[in-house]
């Protein structure tokens, strides 16, 4: 007998793989995995997929750890079968990840989101995965990627969608201001302070709380924020009074946290804590295929009823997009002003 064995390299890449393959039914688990928690990890997929049989193994000796209470012989048998390399079973994977999401028929996209790329359909489905969902996902990617959309998104297709989204740039308030404006403040907690004020924290009650740049919170207001994100709990500035507050968090960055970690920049927990669900954004240089689409769909929004001609998407198409997407809709922008009422847009008016 030979099953087909699909291997992944990561929790979110497994996840992805069960949500293209309806019919897997057992799912063998080395728990060291790189990108989740092995628990938050078989908490989602036994929810998605109460079917599958979750096996989690020692990568080393095979032996079955934990994992359904008590793994069915069948389960037990192929385990052995796999780890022993022994009889029919093939452990290659029968296809890799990526051939194997480009074979699946493209799942939905987001709304405002344009590009479908491989790399995006893939960031598409992992937002579909979690939002519903409380779990904190961590969005990375350099800037102009569309992280702050991704964000959007993931409390818009949430069942907290009529709940308040609250953004907060943490690059942008000043350190001294941003711990009284996260938690808020009692009365008399500084001079100045003539009343109590909720936070940001606060009001997203029942809603998101989307911290933006996260790779600038001060170390100093970093374990403030972890007892937050893990007990949901708020003390205000001045005040001894715990207050708990229901709050899903989504985190972005375009900062290299694990580098900050090792540099002590930013905290080790308060980083694995975040990076429960990591949403990783491709740069545009390496989905050239979105350029075209992109392309078509801000020309219309800046100049509806424009064309966009060959040469000028050929243009576009020898530019590495430092700038990524945000860059891509100002080049637009201005070449649609340019083209005044030509109503064409062609490579003249490409300027990069
Ligand atoms: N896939 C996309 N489809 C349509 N518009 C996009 C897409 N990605 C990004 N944009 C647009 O590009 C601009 C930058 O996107 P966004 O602010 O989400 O990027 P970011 O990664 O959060 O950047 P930063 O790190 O600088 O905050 C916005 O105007 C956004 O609407």
């Amino acid at each position: 007998m030979r099953w087909e064995v699909i291997e992944a390299q990561s929790g979110s890449e497994a996840l992805e793989l069960l949500h293209a393959e309806k019919g897997t039914d057992v799912l063998l688990l080395d728990p060291l995995l790189p990108d989740l928690l092995p628990a938050e990890f078989c908490g989602m997929v036994r929810q998605r997929y109460p079917g599958i049989e979750i096996l989690t193994m020692n990568a080393n000796t095979g032996h079955v750890l934990v994992g359904s209470s008590s793994p069915t012989p069948f389960a037990s048998q192929l385990a052995e079968l796999l780890y022993q390399g022994t009889a029919a079973v093939s452990v290659k994977p029968a296809v890799t990840p990526t051939e194997y999401l480009r074979r699946s028929k493209a799942g939905p996209g987001l709304r405002g989101m344009i590009g479908d790329s491989p790399v995006m359909q893939n960031a598409y489905a992992l937002v579909h995965m979690v939002a519903p969902r409380d779990t904190t996902v961590l969005i990375t990617g350099e800037s102009g990627t569309g992280k702050d959309l991704i964000a959007q998104a993931i409390h818009m297709i949430s069942p907290r969608q009529k709940s308040p989204f609250i953004v907060v740039n943490c690059a942008a308030i000043p350190e001294a201001l941003l711990e009284a404006e996260l938690f808020g403040y009692a009365k008399g907690a500084f001079t100045g302070a003539m009343q109590s004020r909720i936070g940001r924290i606060h009001a997203a009650h029942g809603g998101t709380l989307f911290l933006d740049e996260i790779g600038d919170m001060p170390l100093s207001l970093q374990s403030k924020i972890l007892r937050f994100v893990e007990q949901g709990e708020v003390q205000r500035l001045g005040s001894n009074d715990n207050l708990r507050v229901d709050v899903r968090v989504v985190a972005a960055t375009n900062a290299a946290l694990p580098t900050m970690v090792k540099d002590k920049l930013f905290r080790e927990d308060l980083y694995y804590r975040l990076a429960v669900f990591p949403i990783k954004l491709a740069p545009l240089r390496d989905r050239q295929q979105d350029v075209t689409s992109l392309a078509h769909f801000f020309a219309t929004k800046f100049c509806p009823g424009v064309t966009v001609t060959a040469r000028a998407i050929e243009a576009l198409y020898k530019h590495d997009w430092p700038g990524n997407v945000r860059e891509l809709r100002n080049v637009i922008e201005r070449a649609s002003i340019l083209a005044g009422t030509e109503r064409e847009i062609t490579a003249k008016e490409i300027l990069l």
